[in-house]
């Protein structure tokens, strides 16, 4: 199994299935830096990147957005002085699906470049 970072996401439509929590365990050891959160039920992953400023959490948020819109798959991205906190989930599924976790995973690996 490739790991999640190298995939892209699928085509996701309202009918397409929730990870189970099987597969939820599973994915997560591979973005263990991530928690699971319910939301209004809505289960998300969400993590917390901190910086030396403003301006350094800025270009971090900015290259998440740009990861985003290449996938057309979005999260939610809070950005303060210092933080960037990441929140992925389907919207189309009012939850987690499997193109969550790669784009956490893929999340990540803007830290390194
Ligand atoms: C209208 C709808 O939001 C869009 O079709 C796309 C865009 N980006 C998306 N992003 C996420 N996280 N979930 C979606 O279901 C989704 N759908």
């Amino acid at each position: 199994m490739t790991q999640l970072a190298q995939q892209q996401c699928e085509a996701c439509r309202a009918d397409a299935p929730k990870v189970s929590d099987a597969e939820l365990a599973e994915l997560m050891t591979q973005i263990p830096d991530w928690t699971p959160q319910a939301r209004d039920g809505v289960l998300q992953l969400e993590r917390e990147f901190t910086f030396k400023n403003f301006k350094q959490a800025w270009a971090f948020a900015d290259k998440v957005a740009e990861l985003a819109e290449s996938e057309f798959h979005h999260p939610a991205i809070l950005l303060e002085w210092g933080k960037v906190t990441v929140t992925w989930w389907t919207h189309a599924i009012n939850g987690l699906h499997r193109n969550d976790f790669i784009m956490a995973a893929r999340t990540d690996t803007l830290l390194a470049n």
